[in-house]
Protein backbone atom coordinates (compact mmCIF):
# COMPACT_ATOMS: atom_id res chain seq x y z
CA UNK A 1 0.00 0.00 0.00
CA UNK A 2 0.98 3.57 -0.63
CA UNK A 3 1.87 5.94 2.54
CA UNK A 4 -0.90 8.20 1.58
CA UNK A 5 -3.16 5.40 1.21
CA UNK A 6 -1.49 4.25 4.71
CA UNK A 7 -2.17 7.14 6.44
CA UNK A 8 -5.85 7.61 5.07
CA UNK A 9 -6.59 4.10 6.78
CA UNK A 10 -4.84 4.70 9.99
CA UNK A 11 -6.83 7.92 10.14
CA UNK A 12 -9.82 5.92 9.30
CA UNK A 13 -9.20 3.65 11.80
CA UNK A 14 -8.69 6.29 15.04
CA UNK A 15 -12.07 7.60 13.73
CA UNK A 16 -13.76 4.85 13.78
CA UNK A 17 -12.51 3.96 17.43
CA UNK A 18 -14.02 6.79 18.67
CA UNK A 19 -17.02 4.41 18.42
CA UNK A 20 -16.11 3.41 21.95
CA UNK A 21 -18.24 6.85 23.07
CA UNK A 22 -20.94 6.19 21.24
CA UNK A 23 -24.60 6.33 22.92
CA UNK A 24 -24.90 2.90 22.11
CA UNK A 25 -23.33 2.51 25.25
CA UNK A 26 -25.20 4.78 27.47
CA UNK A 27 -27.21 3.10 30.30
CA UNK A 28 -30.58 5.03 28.51
CA UNK A 29 -29.74 3.64 25.40
CA UNK A 30 -28.87 -0.10 26.60
CA UNK A 31 -32.21 -0.25 28.88
CA UNK A 32 -34.45 0.62 25.87
CA UNK A 33 -32.17 -1.99 23.48
CA UNK A 34 -32.48 -4.71 25.94
CA UNK A 35 -35.75 -4.43 26.21
CA UNK A 36 -35.57 -2.80 30.25
CA UNK A 37 -37.71 0.08 29.02
CA UNK A 38 -41.10 1.77 30.14
CA UNK A 39 -43.95 2.46 27.69
CA UNK A 40 -42.98 5.98 29.06
CA UNK A 41 -39.72 6.12 28.80
CA UNK A 42 -39.79 5.13 25.42
CA UNK A 43 -42.02 7.92 25.19
CA UNK A 44 -40.33 10.09 25.90
CA UNK A 45 -37.10 9.02 24.12
CA UNK A 46 -39.23 9.14 20.69
CA UNK A 47 -40.38 12.78 21.79
CA UNK A 48 -37.25 14.00 22.71
CA UNK A 49 -35.17 12.85 19.68
CA UNK A 50 -38.23 15.08 17.60
CA UNK A 51 -35.53 17.73 18.24
CA UNK A 52 -32.81 16.40 16.84
CA UNK A 53 -34.55 15.28 13.72
CA UNK A 54 -35.90 18.31 13.03
CA UNK A 55 -32.43 20.09 13.37
CA UNK A 56 -31.03 17.95 11.50
CA UNK A 57 -32.02 19.57 7.70
CA UNK A 58 -31.57 22.75 8.83
CA UNK A 59 -28.19 21.73 10.13
CA UNK A 60 -27.39 20.59 6.36
CA UNK A 61 -28.80 23.95 5.29
CA UNK A 62 -26.58 25.85 7.25
CA UNK A 63 -23.64 23.74 5.88
CA UNK A 64 -24.54 24.21 2.05
CA UNK A 65 -24.51 28.31 2.65
CA UNK A 66 -20.77 28.10 4.18
CA UNK A 67 -19.98 25.31 1.05
CA UNK A 68 -18.54 27.00 -2.39
CA UNK A 69 -18.36 23.16 -3.66
CA UNK A 70 -20.79 23.02 -6.13
CA UNK A 71 -20.22 19.16 -6.06
CA UNK A 72 -20.10 18.83 -2.62
CA UNK A 73 -23.31 20.45 -2.25
CA UNK A 74 -24.97 18.60 -5.09
CA UNK A 75 -24.37 15.10 -2.74
CA UNK A 76 -24.93 17.17 0.51
CA UNK A 77 -28.60 18.25 -0.24
CA UNK A 78 -29.94 14.88 -0.64
CA UNK A 79 -29.97 15.37 3.05
CA UNK A 80 -32.05 17.33 3.45
CA UNK A 81 -34.57 15.94 0.76
CA UNK A 82 -34.35 12.30 3.05
CA UNK A 83 -35.34 14.13 6.28
CA UNK A 84 -37.71 16.55 5.05
CA UNK A 85 -38.80 14.40 2.43
CA UNK A 86 -40.16 15.66 -1.41
CA UNK A 87 -42.44 14.56 -3.86
CA UNK A 88 -44.05 10.91 -2.92
CA UNK A 89 -41.33 10.39 -0.20
CA UNK A 90 -42.98 12.05 3.25
CA UNK A 91 -39.50 11.81 4.47
CA UNK A 92 -38.00 11.16 7.61
CA UNK A 93 -39.15 13.33 10.04
CA UNK A 94 -43.05 12.35 8.90
CA UNK A 95 -41.38 8.93 9.81
CA UNK A 96 -40.19 10.07 12.98
CA UNK A 97 -43.62 11.50 14.00
CA UNK A 98 -45.00 8.37 12.72
CA UNK A 99 -42.72 6.11 15.77
CA UNK A 100 -44.12 8.49 17.86
CA UNK A 101 -47.86 7.84 17.15
CA UNK A 102 -47.03 3.78 17.32
CA UNK A 103 -45.40 4.32 20.52
CA UNK A 104 -48.58 6.26 21.89
CA UNK A 105 -48.49 10.00 21.64
CA UNK A 106 -49.90 11.88 19.52
CA UNK A 107 -49.00 14.07 16.99
CA UNK A 108 -49.69 17.26 18.31
CA UNK A 109 -47.17 16.51 21.66
CA UNK A 110 -44.56 15.36 19.27
CA UNK A 111 -44.88 18.04 16.87
CA UNK A 112 -45.02 20.92 19.35
CA UNK A 113 -41.94 19.74 21.46
CA UNK A 114 -43.86 20.29 24.95
CA UNK A 115 -41.69 16.75 26.60
CA UNK A 116 -38.46 18.43 24.89
CA UNK A 117 -36.14 18.73 27.68
CA UNK A 118 -34.22 21.88 28.28
CA UNK A 119 -30.83 20.28 28.23
CA UNK A 120 -31.69 18.28 25.23
CA UNK A 121 -32.65 21.63 23.16
CA UNK A 122 -29.16 23.35 24.65
CA UNK A 123 -27.24 19.86 22.99
CA UNK A 124 -28.88 19.95 19.87
CA UNK A 125 -28.50 23.98 19.64
CA UNK A 126 -24.87 23.50 19.87
CA UNK A 127 -24.82 20.92 17.17
CA UNK A 128 -26.65 23.42 15.13
CA UNK A 129 -24.64 26.46 15.85
CA UNK A 130 -21.73 24.79 15.15
CA UNK A 131 -22.65 24.00 11.75
CA UNK A 132 -23.27 27.66 11.50
CA UNK A 133 -20.02 28.77 12.52
CA UNK A 134 -17.14 25.82 11.44
CA UNK A 135 -15.67 25.54 7.97
CA UNK A 136 -18.30 23.21 5.86
CA UNK A 137 -15.32 20.57 5.97
CA UNK A 138 -15.31 20.66 9.75
CA UNK A 139 -19.23 20.48 9.62
CA UNK A 140 -19.39 17.75 7.52
CA UNK A 141 -16.87 16.30 9.52
CA UNK A 142 -19.13 16.42 12.50
CA UNK A 143 -21.72 14.19 10.99
CA UNK A 144 -19.25 11.16 11.32
CA UNK A 145 -20.89 9.64 14.22
CA UNK A 146 -23.12 8.09 11.53
CA UNK A 147 -20.27 5.48 10.72
CA UNK A 148 -22.02 3.98 13.77
CA UNK A 149 -25.64 4.54 13.37
CA UNK A 150 -26.20 2.10 11.15
CA UNK A 151 -25.53 -0.79 14.16
CA UNK A 152 -28.01 1.31 16.62
CA UNK A 153 -30.93 0.91 13.84
CA UNK A 154 -30.25 -2.24 13.30
CA UNK A 155 -30.05 -3.29 16.85
CA UNK A 156 -33.75 -1.26 17.47
CA UNK A 157 -35.16 -4.02 14.37
CA UNK A 158 -33.84 -6.84 16.33
CA UNK A 159 -34.88 -5.99 19.79
CA UNK A 160 -38.11 -3.66 19.79
CA UNK A 161 -40.27 -5.98 18.14
CA UNK A 162 -39.95 -8.93 20.88
CA UNK A 163 -39.21 -6.56 24.06
CA UNK A 164 -41.63 -4.30 23.05
CA UNK A 165 -44.74 -5.92 21.16
CA UNK A 166 -47.63 -3.43 21.66
CA UNK A 167 -45.44 -1.15 19.45
CA UNK A 168 -46.95 -1.20 15.76
CA UNK A 169 -44.45 -2.48 13.45
CA UNK A 170 -44.96 -0.03 10.87
CA UNK A 171 -43.57 2.72 13.07
CA UNK A 172 -40.20 1.56 13.24
CA UNK A 173 -39.90 2.09 9.25
CA UNK A 174 -37.53 5.19 9.83
CA UNK A 175 -35.20 3.08 11.82
CA UNK A 176 -35.47 0.84 8.15
CA UNK A 177 -34.67 3.64 6.05
CA UNK A 178 -31.65 5.00 8.15
CA UNK A 179 -29.47 1.62 7.38
CA UNK A 180 -29.36 2.56 3.71
CA UNK A 181 -29.50 6.66 3.89
CA UNK A 182 -26.63 6.30 6.69
CA UNK A 183 -24.22 4.52 4.96
CA UNK A 184 -24.69 6.68 1.84
CA UNK A 185 -24.13 9.72 4.28
CA UNK A 186 -21.02 8.23 5.52
CA UNK A 187 -19.23 7.71 2.36
CA UNK A 188 -19.73 11.26 1.53
CA UNK A 189 -18.42 12.53 5.44
CA UNK A 190 -15.67 10.29 5.15
CA UNK A 191 -14.53 11.43 1.56
CA UNK A 192 -14.47 14.88 2.95
CA UNK A 193 -12.87 14.38 6.19
CA UNK A 194 -10.23 11.99 4.75
CA UNK A 195 -9.07 14.83 2.12
CA UNK A 196 -9.26 17.97 4.00
CA UNK A 197 -7.76 17.30 7.51
CA UNK A 198 -4.17 16.23 6.50
CA UNK A 199 -0.81 16.34 8.85
CA UNK A 200 -1.03 15.22 12.57
CA UNK A 201 -2.70 18.34 13.98
CA UNK A 202 -5.51 18.22 11.40
CA UNK A 203 -6.28 15.05 12.34
CA UNK A 204 -6.45 15.61 15.82
CA UNK A 205 -8.80 18.61 14.89
CA UNK A 206 -10.91 16.08 13.34
CA UNK A 207 -10.96 13.68 15.92
CA UNK A 208 -11.73 16.51 18.64
CA UNK A 209 -14.90 17.51 16.48
CA UNK A 210 -15.98 14.07 16.44
CA UNK A 211 -15.44 13.79 19.92
CA UNK A 212 -17.82 17.28 20.72
CA UNK A 213 -20.45 15.13 18.23
CA UNK A 214 -20.50 11.93 20.36
CA UNK A 215 -20.80 14.22 23.77
CA UNK A 216 -24.20 15.97 21.64
CA UNK A 217 -25.56 12.69 21.67
CA UNK A 218 -24.16 11.24 25.10
CA UNK A 219 -25.57 14.22 27.11
CA UNK A 220 -29.02 13.90 25.79
CA UNK A 221 -28.93 10.24 26.67
CA UNK A 222 -27.63 12.13 30.29
CA UNK A 223 -30.83 14.31 30.18
CA UNK A 224 -33.06 11.47 28.98
CA UNK A 225 -31.86 9.38 32.08
CA UNK A 226 -32.01 11.84 34.63
CA UNK A 227 -36.00 12.73 33.50
CA UNK A 228 -37.01 9.26 32.83
CA UNK A 229 -34.92 7.38 35.14
CA UNK A 230 -32.47 4.18 33.89
CA UNK A 231 -33.80 0.56 34.95
O1 LIG B 1 -30.76 7.04 16.25
C1 LIG B 1 -29.57 7.32 16.38
O2 LIG B 1 -28.88 6.86 17.29
C2 LIG B 1 -29.00 8.26 15.42
C3 LIG B 1 -27.75 8.81 15.59
C4 LIG B 1 -27.28 9.74 14.65
C5 LIG B 1 -25.90 10.19 14.84
O3 LIG B 1 -25.06 9.35 15.14
O4 LIG B 1 -25.63 11.38 14.73
C6 LIG B 1 -28.10 10.12 13.57
C7 LIG B 1 -29.33 9.46 13.45
N1 LIG B 1 -29.77 8.57 14.36
C8 LIG B 1 -30.20 9.71 12.36
O5 LIG B 1 -31.26 9.07 12.27
C9 LIG B 1 -29.87 10.69 11.41
O6 LIG B 1 -30.62 10.92 10.46
C10 LIG B 1 -28.66 11.40 11.56
C11 LIG B 1 -28.10 12.45 10.83
C12 LIG B 1 -26.96 12.80 11.49
C13 LIG B 1 -26.02 13.89 11.23
O7 LIG B 1 -25.21 14.15 12.11
O8 LIG B 1 -26.11 14.51 10.15
N2 LIG B 1 -26.81 11.98 12.57
C14 LIG B 1 -27.82 11.11 12.62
Amino acid sequence: MSAVLDRAADFESRLRAQGSAYHIYHPFNRMLNEGRASPEQIRGWVANRYCYQIAIPIKDAAILSNCPDREARREWIQRILDHDGHGEDPGGIEAWTRLGLAVGLSRAEVEDQRHVLPSVRFAVDAYVNFARRAPWQEAMCSSLTELFAPKIHQERLSTWPQHYPWIEPIGLQYFRNRLTQARRDVEQGLRVTLDYFQGPAAEQRALDILKFKLDILWVMNDAMAQAYGVA
